[in-house]
């Protein structure tokens, strides 16, 4: 590892952000290595494009240190500018362009020599497949198609930065997964260094090496995704009976952590280890109870999620809501 692999790329240090009496970022820290893939992760209007658009120069900090590349975002902010590419909610595509034109206008933007520009161009339509689709405006594109020419068109700059906020918001299931590959391949070919922003808890799981989870302005935890999920300690292994004797036999048997009458389900503590499972299956069959099914829960990010903010994924800030709802199985 050299030594700059050693440096972060990107550091904050105690960032504030104020609009009049709204703070927005209360005290951000973050230390993100080179070459990594980072994730902030928070619900709609937590603070994520607000940290990118300081991280990128766009805005400034009430308060705090920035770095990016090795450099201070407030004292230069030009080489911050040179070593970054920056996609998301505020796209660069012209609409009225074509694909190759949109990337042909990048290419001139950055000033690369005449022959590298047809070059550069060709390679980018090629590996963000959008070959078939090149002469068309790009106001003819679907959600995906758009959100691949605008990285495309970032990366014209060859940055060693990239931050993509919300990379995959709207996009179908199967252009997510795209996306994902394409992030994936420009950290494993390229080394670059992404922070992406996400509200979806699979995206940060799927990519990061580490997460960082932002929430009312601060980060309320920081980790790779096992150690998030680590922190909220164990899963547990749901059994349904098929009839009230069995279920009520059961109840008598087991350490039970809850259960649903109704639903004749009980909820033992457990990982699902094959060995922990084995020892359940022995315990039921010497009482002689059959079980019509069994499911294991591993806690998942959506856990993670609740445990530190008191609210499941995908709800907006401030609204809480009851522990009845919180205890049912995150959807998938
Ligand atoms: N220019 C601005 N003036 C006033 N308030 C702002 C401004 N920009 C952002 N905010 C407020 O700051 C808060 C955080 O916004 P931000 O866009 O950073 O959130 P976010 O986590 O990216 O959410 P989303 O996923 O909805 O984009 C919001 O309450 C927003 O209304």
């Amino acid at each position: 590892m050299t030594a700059n692999h050693r440096q972060p790329a990107v550091a904050a240090t105690a960032v504030r952000k104020a609009y009049g009496d709204h703070v927005v970022l209360d005290g951000i820290d973050l230390d993100i290595p080179a070459g990594s893939v980072f994730a902030l992760l928070g619900p709609n209007g937590s603070g994520k494009t607000t940290m990118v658009r300081l991280l990128s120069t766009l805005i400034r900090a009430d308060a705090g240190d920035l770095r990016v590349a090795g450099h201070d975002v407030a004292r230069e902010p030009d080489a911050v500018r040179a070593a970054i590419g920056v996609t998301g909610q505020f796209s660069a595509v012209d609409h009225l362009l074509t694909g190759a034109e949109n990337l042909l206008l990048m290419a001139d933007l950055n000033r690369l020599p005449r022959k590298e520009r047809r070059r550069c161009v060709a390679e980018l339509l090629e590996r963000f497949e959008l070959v078939d689709a090149a002469g068309k405006p790009a106001s003819t594109y679907s959600g995906g198609m758009l959100r691949r020419l605008d990285l495309a068109m970032t990366l014209v700059g060859r940055p060693r930065v990239i931050f993509l906020d919300e990379p995959t918001t709207g996009l179908d299931p199967r252009s997510r997964r795209t996306m994902w590959e394409i992030i994936r391949g420009l950290v494993a070919d390229e080394g670059v260094t992404i922070l992406l922003t996400t509200q979806y808890l699979d995206e940060a799981d799927q990519l990061a090496d580490r997460i960082a989870v932002l929430y009312q302005g601060k980060l309320v935890a920081t980790g790779t995704p096992e150690e998030l999920k680590r922190q909220v300690g164990g899963g547990h292994i749901t059994l349904r009976f098929a009839d009230q004797r069995g279920y009520e036999h059961a109840a008598g048997v087991l350490e039970v952590v809850s259960r649903n009458d109704a639903a004749f389900t009980l909820q033992v503590a457990g990982q699902g280890d094959v060995r922990s499972l084995r020892a359940l299956l022995d315990r039921l069959d010497r009482a002689s109870l059959a079980v019509e099914e069994l499911r294991v829960h591993t806690p998942d990010l959506d856990d993670v999620f609740f445990a530190l903010t008191g609210n499941p994924v995908g709800t907006p800030l401030g609204k809480s809501v009851s522990s009845s709802v919180a205890e049912q199985e995150p959807a998938r």
